[in-house]
């Protein structure tokens, strides 16, 4: 039972979702499975994504160990799923990091790595998801997961450019597959409590995020995986070559409104003070 979604909304549909063994790809690989899809869950580890599955009551959930950098491990699985289920309706490209340094401190090496994870890999599952499955199925819906702000993520150059060149590869390939019917889109999560984020990151970093929110709080994984689950299924027929900003108005301003600096002395908000008319 869904919370959010009727039962049976994605019954018959096969999807792949990238770092399905942890945060926020776990999640959504539950939640799509529990609207009737089978999940096939892909990372590097195998442990986590026999752990998603196990999270799975209906059992429609499928661990598969790959490195979505390393083109002949994406081939050999693609190549697997379509094997066992004879379709790919919905990839989650959701796998995906970076470290948090200044740029004047990342080197050659650290630079490509998170290049390579973020947007090779994420090219390297679509291309081959696409060609292998979708184009000559018909058609198919691919979601990759991005970041906020969009005005830059200091300390995660790396991140923040692979992040936009994600969103301009959905944007792009929307364009030359629609031909194909293959729906593109990213999902632009802010700051979300995953263990990972929380765990990960330099405590100043973390205990001080929820203040830069607009909202003042972190999301939650459920938030992003319920887009995801929308997406997939016949209310995200039409929705192709977007970016969905899920952030708590982080991508628009820095911590609540009014900051304290622009408190009247009454506390509320600055206020200016009309002018008689004529004058
Ligand atoms: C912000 C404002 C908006 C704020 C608002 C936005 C906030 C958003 C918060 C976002 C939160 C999240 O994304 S939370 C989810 C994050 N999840 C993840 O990052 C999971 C995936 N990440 C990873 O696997 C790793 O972190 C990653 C480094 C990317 C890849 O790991 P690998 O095992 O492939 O690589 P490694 O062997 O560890 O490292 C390879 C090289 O990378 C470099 N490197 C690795 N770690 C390094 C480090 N800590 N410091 C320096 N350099 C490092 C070195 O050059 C390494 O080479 P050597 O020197 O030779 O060792
Ligand atoms: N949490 C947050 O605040 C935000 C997160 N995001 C993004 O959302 C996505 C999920 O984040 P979150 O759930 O927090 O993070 P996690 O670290 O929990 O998830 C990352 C997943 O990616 C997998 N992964 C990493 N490298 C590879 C690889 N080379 N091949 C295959 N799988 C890989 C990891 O599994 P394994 O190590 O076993 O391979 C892991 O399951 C990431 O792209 C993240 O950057 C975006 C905005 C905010």
């Amino acid at each position: 039972m869904n919370e959010i979604f009727r039962d049976g909304l994605l019954d018959g549909q096969v999807a792949i979702v990238t770092g399905g063994g942890s945060g926020i790809g776990r999640v959504t690989a539950i939640e799509l499975a529990s609207l009737g899809a089978h999940v096939v869950v892909f990372g590097r580890r195998e442990e986590p994504l026999t752990e998603t599955c196990a999270l799975v009551p209906s059992g429609r959930c499928e661990a598969v160990v790959c490195d979505i950098r390393e083109e002949d491990e994406v081939d050999a699985a693609v190549d697997g799923v379509l094997a066992r289920h004879g379709r790919i309706d919905l990839l989650v490209n959701n796998a995906g990091g970076q470290f948090l340094t200044p740029a004047e401190l990342i080197t050659p090496k650290g630079f490509r790595t998170v290049i390579r994870l973020n947007l090779e890999g994420t090219w390297l599952m679509t291309h081959a998801v696409a060609t292998k499955a979708m184009i000559p199925g018909g058609g198919g819906k691919v979601v990759s997961i991005t970041m906020t702000p969009h005005t830059g993520l200091p300390g995660m150059t790396h991140s923040s450019a692979s992040r936009a060149g994600i969103e301009s590869l959905m944007k792009t390939l929307s364009i030359e597959w629609a031909r194909f019917d293959i729906r593109l889109n990213a999902i632009a999560p802010g700051i979300v409590g995953t263990d990972t984020f929380l765990t990960k990151y330099p405590s100043q970093f973390v205990e001080g995020a929820a203040e830069t929110v607009p909202l003042q709080r972190l999301g939650t994984p459920e938030q992003i995986a319920w887009m995801v689950c929308q997406l997939a299924s016949p209310a995200g027929d039409y929705t192709t070559g977007s970016v969905i900003t899920i952030d708590g108005a982080r991508d628009n301003h820095i911590g609540a409104w009014p900051p304290e600096r622009e408190l009247g002395p009454d506390g509320k908000p600055a206020q200016e003070v009309r002018r008689p008319r004529g004058r």
